[in-house]
This record gives structure tokens, C-alpha cells and sequence, in this order.
């Protein structure tokens, strides 16, 4: 690579942000701009429907992106991907196929592209490691997203193997923080629990409902922690194989609900519905490939926590 052809040598390269709004999204518009990037390219689901495939093709003939930064996807947490398999499948395939295949053919320098650790198999070893990928069967309640999402990296890399592509992605471990979907029953399980519990204090409720039987291990990471990775991995990493972001540290979904109670400042007790699914018993990745590289996350699940709650007293519509 030429000095010039390195991302943060050029902060007015043209940088289309795929996803904006959303919870990856907005941080990485935040990231960039705190770096002093000033062309952001930006365009919401209403305005631009990354599903459809020739108005995607002449929105990157006319805009010219040279960087792209894919964090736009259907996304949600084990509820959703139970219920709306077709729509995981589908959704996810034509938005990031109609991206990148766009990008390569308009010009783009470099693209990143974001998957999940659902990627892995269900009993992969732990920490997983990047070489776990297709050793073994998915997990079914997210196998229809987990699909979609290895097409993905596949698609990276054999464009980056047919046509010397700059495609790279990046498998974040679960992530919240601000602008996260607060739903009650589709979203992850850290912000449906935060406004669970935010409720039952203001209705003064006894008890709160926690999905499962608590024993599941999650690794949670901030999204300014993930902002930052892939900031570093645009600069830094130009190879074949995925790279996998987490925290490192993982939690019992027990333990997560104490925390989330405790910074809520919820007095009553747990009662958990076993009805609903565990999911995956533990998924903690090995991100030592990107440590390696020079990446450590800064934020705690604490100093995390009380951030979003922060975040959500003062933007939900309650
Ligand atoms: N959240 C998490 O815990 C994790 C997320 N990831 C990955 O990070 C990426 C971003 O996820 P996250 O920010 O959480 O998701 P969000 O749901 O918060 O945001 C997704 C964004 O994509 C946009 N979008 C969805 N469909 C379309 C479409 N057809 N056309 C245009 N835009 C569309 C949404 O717009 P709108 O809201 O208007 O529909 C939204 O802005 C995804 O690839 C996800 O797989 C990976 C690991 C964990
Ligand atoms: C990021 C990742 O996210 C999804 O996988 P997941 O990690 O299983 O996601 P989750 O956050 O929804 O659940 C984590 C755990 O928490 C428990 N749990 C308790 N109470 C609630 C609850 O109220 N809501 C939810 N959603 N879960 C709850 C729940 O039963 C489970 O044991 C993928 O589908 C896919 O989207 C993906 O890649």
C-alpha cells in the first residue's frame, strides 16, 4: 500500500456508512467524526433500501464511495431470531451481497464487513478461535442469521481472491451501548433487561422476569469499544481470514441480570421463565489475533452499564 492509501490518511475520503442509525452505526459515525473524517456518506433505511439491488448499484455509480463501513443488517436477539428465520436469511443476504459486490464494482478502496460470534459452531472450542469457523453444526435458534452472516466473510474473501478486493470483516462478540434496541421481546438480552427492570422500579413492581435459566456465559462489549476496533482494523488489517472482537470477559446471564438490577436501582427479586430459550451455552471468542495486532477494549460491563442506562433515561419514550 501506497502512505497515502491508508485510511486515516485522508480524513476527507469519502466513507459511506451503511447503517448509521443503529447501535454499530451511530458509534462508528461518532468514532469517525471525533477523528476529524468530514465526507461522511450517509443514508437511512427510507431514504436508500439496501435490499434493492439496482438502487443500490446507482446509488454507488452516483456516490462514489471510497471507503464503506457495512453495519447495516436485520438484527436482533434470540427471540427475534427464532421467530423471523426468513427474514434473518433473506434480508441479511441481500443487503450484504448488493454491498459489497457494489463496492468492488464502483471502485471502493476498502470495505469491512461485520458478522457475529454466532458464526461458530454451537460447541466450538473456548475461547474460539477464528479457525473454528465450519467445524461443526450452528446453533439453531440464530442458524438462519449465523448462515447469512459466513456468506459474508466468504464473499470477502473470494472477492479479495478473484478480484485483489480490500474486503475485510470483523466478528463482534455481543455488543450494546447507546441508540440499542430497547424492544421488549426482540432485542438483545442486556437492553431488554435494562428497560425490564426500569419499568418494574417505576411501577414498583416485586418481581422481573429473566428469559432462560441464567446459566448461558455471554461476552459483552461496549459499541465505542467495537467503534474503535474497526477504526483500527481499516487502518491496520488488510488479510483473508475474519477477525474477531470481543472483551474477553464473560458473564452467566445470571450474573448479568444482578448487575443490570443493581444499576438500575431495582428492589425486588428475579423469577426465571424457563420456557424460553438458553441459546448457546457459552460463545466467549479468542480474540488474540487482534491483540496481537495492537487492539485492547477500554470500557467495563459496569462503567458500560451505567452508560446506557444513562443513555436510555434520557432518550426512551417513557
Ligand atoms: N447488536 C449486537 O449485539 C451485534 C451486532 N453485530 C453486527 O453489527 C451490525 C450492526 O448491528 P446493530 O447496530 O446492532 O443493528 P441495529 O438494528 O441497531 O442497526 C441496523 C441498521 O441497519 C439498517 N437497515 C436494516 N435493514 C436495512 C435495509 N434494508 N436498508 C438499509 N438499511 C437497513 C437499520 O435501519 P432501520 O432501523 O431504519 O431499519 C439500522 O440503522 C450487524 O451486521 C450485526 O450483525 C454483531 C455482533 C453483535
Ligand atoms: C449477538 C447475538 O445475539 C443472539 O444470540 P444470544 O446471545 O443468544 O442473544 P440474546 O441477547 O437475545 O440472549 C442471550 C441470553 O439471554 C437470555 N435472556 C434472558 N432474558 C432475556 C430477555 O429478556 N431478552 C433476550 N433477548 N434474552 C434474554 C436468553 O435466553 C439467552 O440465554 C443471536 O440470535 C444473534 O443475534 C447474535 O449474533
Amino acid at each position: 500500500m501506497a502512505a497515502n492509501d491508508y485510511f486515516f490518511s485522508n480524513k476527507s475520503a469519502k466513507v459511506f456508512v451503511a447503517g448509521h442509525r443503529g447501535l454499530v452505526g451511530s458509534a462508528i459515525v461518532r468514532k469517525l467524526l471525533s477523528l476529524g473524517f468530514t465526507n461522511l456518506l450517509l443514508r437511512s433505511h427510507a431514504e436508500l433500501d439496501l435490499t434493492r439491488q439496482s438502487d443500490v448499484e446507482s446509488f454507488f455509480a452516483a456516490e462514489k464511495p471510497q471507503y464503506v463501513i457495512l453495519a447495516a443488517a436485520k438484527v436482533g436477539g434470540i427471540h427475534a431470531n427464532n421467530t423471523y428465520p426468513a427474514d434473518f436469511i433473506a434480508v441479511n443476504l441481500q443487503i450484504q451481497t448488493n454491498v459489497i459486490d457494489s463496492s468492488y464494482r464502483h471502485g471502493v478502496k476498502k470495505i469491512i464487513f461485520l458478522g457475529s460470534s454466532c458464526i461458530y459452531p454451537k460447541f466450538a472450542p473456548q475461547p474460539i478461535p477464528e479457525n473454528a469457523l465450519l467445524s461443526g453444526p450452528l446453533e439453531p435458534t440464530n442458524e438462519w442469521y449465523a448462515i447469512a452472516k459466513i456468506s459474508g466473510i466468504k464473499m470477502c474473501q473470494a472477492y479479495r481472491i478473484q478480484h485483489k478486493f480490500d474486503a475485510i470483516s470483523a466478528m463482534p462478540t455481543n455488543l450494546y451501548g447507546p441508540n440499542d434496541n430497547f424492544h421488549p421481546e426482540n432485542s438483545h438480552v442486556l437492553p431488554a433487561l435494562i428497560r425490564r427492570f426500569h419499568e418494574a422500579k417505576v411501577q414498583g413492581a416485586k418481581q422481573v422476569v429473566v428469559w432462560g435459566t441464567g446459566s448461558p456465559l455471554r461476552e459483552f462489549l461496549h459499541v465505542d469499544d467495537l467503534a474503535d476496533a474497526v477504526m483500527f482494523l481499516m487502518e491496520k488489517y488488510s488479510g483473508l481470514e475474519h477477525v474477531n472482537v470481543g472483551s474477553g470477559k464473560e458473564v452467566t446471564i445470571k450474573e448479568l441480570a444482578e448487575l443490570v438490577k443493581e444499576v438500575v436501582g431495582f428492589q425486588g427479586e428475579l423469577v426465571w421463565d424457563s420456557s424460553k430459550p438458553d441459546g448457546t451455552p457459552r460463545k466467549l471468542m479468542d480474540s488474540s489475533k487482534l491483540a496481537n495486532l495492537g487492539w485492547s477494549p477500554n470500557v467495563s460491563l459496569k462503567d458500560g452499564l451505567v452508560d446506557t442506562y444513562k443513555w436510555y433515561l434520557e432518550n426512551s419514550k417513557q
